[in-house]
């Protein structure tokens, strides 16, 4: 792990925890056999192009309890209920946090979820083992996160490969340049530009700006974090970035499909 911001390393330290606690329970080969239990992954990564074709924004929004920059955000929490709000808001796809320890999340969370709407779902957690790449995969998740902040650029690659090899797609993370030149060199459609500095949890949308000449065309750009006003997300769509992935603005309002459309004008 290489600069790794104080939060992060924290959260990174205990999944190292988690990957030891769970493996002795539950077997890499019995998450393998429930690789079966769920259909063909919905795809993720084709949703959100349609939407862009289409000339829309393509939104992730997400499904979280609480965050460690913000604490809890949503007491009535249903993620089901939530799931469905979002799907009729005009949502491309959904983001489940499933980390327990940070964010109050669960794995039965992204199960409910999937199970109530149509949309792909990406599993929303800190991933650095291979062994939690199988669990996103026998819990049905259609996608998953891959930090670079978090991950050896070999890490990065394997992870990358495994996830793909199970058919789901893979959104990469950045935060800076360097960053971004690692996830440039793995052959991957979504690169996501996370605007929350894990040092200091100061958000800038100017992190977006900064990095979006670093993208090739044939990527897709998906700004993380921050997204709250409509002119956000003006200034976004002005600069030709048309994937979102937005959680507190959607998690504090009382209907957040109808603020997802609200926030988006396209319902
Ligand atoms: O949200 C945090 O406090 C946080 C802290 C440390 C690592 C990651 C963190 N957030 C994860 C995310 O990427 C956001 O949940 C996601 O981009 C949505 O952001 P927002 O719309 O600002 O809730």
């Amino acid at each position: 792990m290489k600069n790794t911001p104080t939060i992060l390393k924290k959260i990174i330290d205990r999944k190292f925890e988690e990957v030891a606690e769970r493996s002795k329970k539950v077997s890499f080969s019995d998450l393998e056999a429930e690789f079966d239990h769920y259909p063909a992954p919905r795809g993720f990564a084709a949703a959100m192009k349609a939407k862009v074709e289409a000339g829309q924004s393509a939104v992730i929004a997400e499904v979280k309890k609480a965050s460690p920059s913000k604490g809890v955000l949503r007491e009535n929490f249903v993620p089901a209920e939530i799931a469905r709000s979002y799907q009729q808001g005009g949502a491309a796809c959904l983001s489940v946090l499933t980390d327990q320890d940070f964010f109050q999340g669960h794995e039965d969370y992204l199960i409910q979820v999937r199970e109530a709407v149509s949309l792909p779902v990406i599993r929303k957690d800190f991933l650095i083992d291979a062994y939690q790449i199988a669990e996103a995969k026998a819990i049905g998740a259609d996608c998953v996160l891959l930090i670079v902040a978090a991950l050896g650029d070999a890490e990065l690659k394997d992870l990358h490969a495994q996830a793909t090899e199970y058919g789901m797609d893979v959104l990469i993370e950045v935060h800076d340049e360097a960053e971004m030149e690692s996830a440039l060199r793995v052959d991957n459609y979504l690169i996501g530009v996370n605007n929350r500095n894990l040092h200091t949890f100061e958000v800038s949308l100017q992190t977006t700006l900064n990095l979006k000449r670093m993208l090739p065309a044939d990527r897709m750009f998906v700004t993380e974090s921050g997204i709250l006003v409509p002119e956000d997300v003006q200034l976004m769509r002005e600069n030709d970035v048309n994937a979102f992935l937005v959680g507190e603005a959607f998690m504090r309002a009382e209907n957040p499909g109808e603020k997802l459309a609200q926030l988006f004008g396209e319902n």
